[in-house]
């Protein structure tokens, strides 16, 4: 077998998402023929990449087809950055935002994050709910405060792989902020920017409930890939979170899907199920893509105020599972956006 008919192969092997051959979209990074053996050497859009299985089985299928025995797929990943880089040194800026308050945000955030880490990305999370900020609890770090680098910029703390900041890393705990607009304004933007976040795949920011000065503070001073909308099934809370897709939507931010949090209720003793808010009501936020179902349970709240997100304290559970497959399609959602503005190779 020679090289060019491995390569011959791979361009029949489409990316699922991406819709296009590995070839043509640079994901190939190394071929190697040796007898009947064939090493094939697969760069993934991002570490989090939720097909990672099924182009594993579609190239050992279609270099199998060409004559190799023995195919042996190695994977490493990069993740695509968007035509503008969001931040220096920052690739993705993804705002996780909801209408109501308590549907869930800030859990579903740290745990996308701590997942996407976990992974093998290079994580950031921003609590921009400056008024009632949870991040350091969830991430076990309330005690902690924010120190200064050299060059005088805040130096984000880091727990589980994710480098995060908090107000409530800032400001004494207990205690009530009082602030206007224009304050708010400042403080947001000197976490986005005044920031050592370092190099970042994705910089994944808690917004506060609603549709605030924050919201729009974030969306008009940096290069946003796009948001997700977190929120329960039930009516009160679907109309809120329309609202705040709309305000997405007139900010010209893209929204990479939803999340419904509280979907379900499996009760540990008798294993019924129970749709307390009503199950799949995220589907009435018409067109958009529902990225993950997560039930309610016990020891993601557990889990929270322990300081662990359930991803990493409990990833065998049915919460886990389902905030680990939100993270990964997101990120799959991520670099579907990133290449598609990309001119065809
Ligand atoms: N799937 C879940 N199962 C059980 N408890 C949950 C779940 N999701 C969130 N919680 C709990 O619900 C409470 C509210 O969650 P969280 O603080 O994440 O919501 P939020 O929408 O960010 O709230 P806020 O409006 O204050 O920003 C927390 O105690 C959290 O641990």
């Amino acid at each position: 077998m020679h090289q060019d008919d491995v390569l011959a192969a791979l361009r029949t092997v489409n990316d699922p998402e991406l819709h296009r051959d590995l070839v043509s979209l640079g994901m190939v990074k190394g071929v190697r023929v040796d007898g009947d053996r064939v090493d094939v050497h697969v760069e993934l859009t991002t570490p989090a990449c939720p097909l990672r299985g099924t182009i594993e089985a579609d190239v050992r299928r279609a270099v199998e087809a060409a004559g190799a025995r023995d195919v042996r797929v190695e994977f490493s990943a990069r993740v695509a950055p968007p035509a503008q880089p969001a931040l220096p040194g920052v690739k993705h800026v993804l705002l996780v935002g909801s209408g109501k308050g308590g549907v869930g945000k800030s859990s579903v955030a740290a745990n996308i994050a701590a997942s996407l880490a976990a992974d093998g990305a290079r994580v950031g999370l921003m609590d921009a709910d400056v008024y009632g900020p949870s991040i350091a609890h969830m991430m076990g770090a309330s005690g902690e405060k924010v120190t200064a680098t050299e060059d005088r910029k805040m130096r984000p703390l880091e727990r589980h792989g994710v480098k995060f900041i908090s107000m409530g890393n800032l400001s004494p705990a207990g205690q009530a902020l009082v602030w206007r607009g224009p304050m708010l304004h400042s403080a947001v933007q000197q976490f986005l920017k005044d920031a050592a976040w370092g190099e970042l795949d994705y910089l994944i920011v808690d917004l506060p409930p609603g549709t605030g000065d924050v919201q729009l503070s974030i969306t008009q001073s940096v290069n946003v890939t796009g948001a997700v909308i977190v929120t329960t099934p039930q009516d009160v809370a679907l109309i809120d979170a329309a609202r705040a897709v709309d305000m997405f939507r007139k900010a010209s931010v893209p929204i990479l899907g939803v999340v419904e949090n509280m979907s379900y209720f499996v009760a540990p003793d008798t294993g019924i199920t129970y749709d307390i808010f009503g199950r799949g009501g995220a589907r009435k936020l018409g067109g958009l893509t529902v990225l993950g179902e997560v039930p309610l349970d016990t020891e993601v709240r557990q889990d929270a105020d322990g300081g662990v997100p359930s991803v990493l304290a409990h990833p065998q559970s049915a919460a886990s599972v389902a905030l680990r497959s939100v993270a990964r399609t997101l990120a799959g959602r991520v670099s579907v956006q990133a290449l598609d503005v990309l001119p065809m190779v």
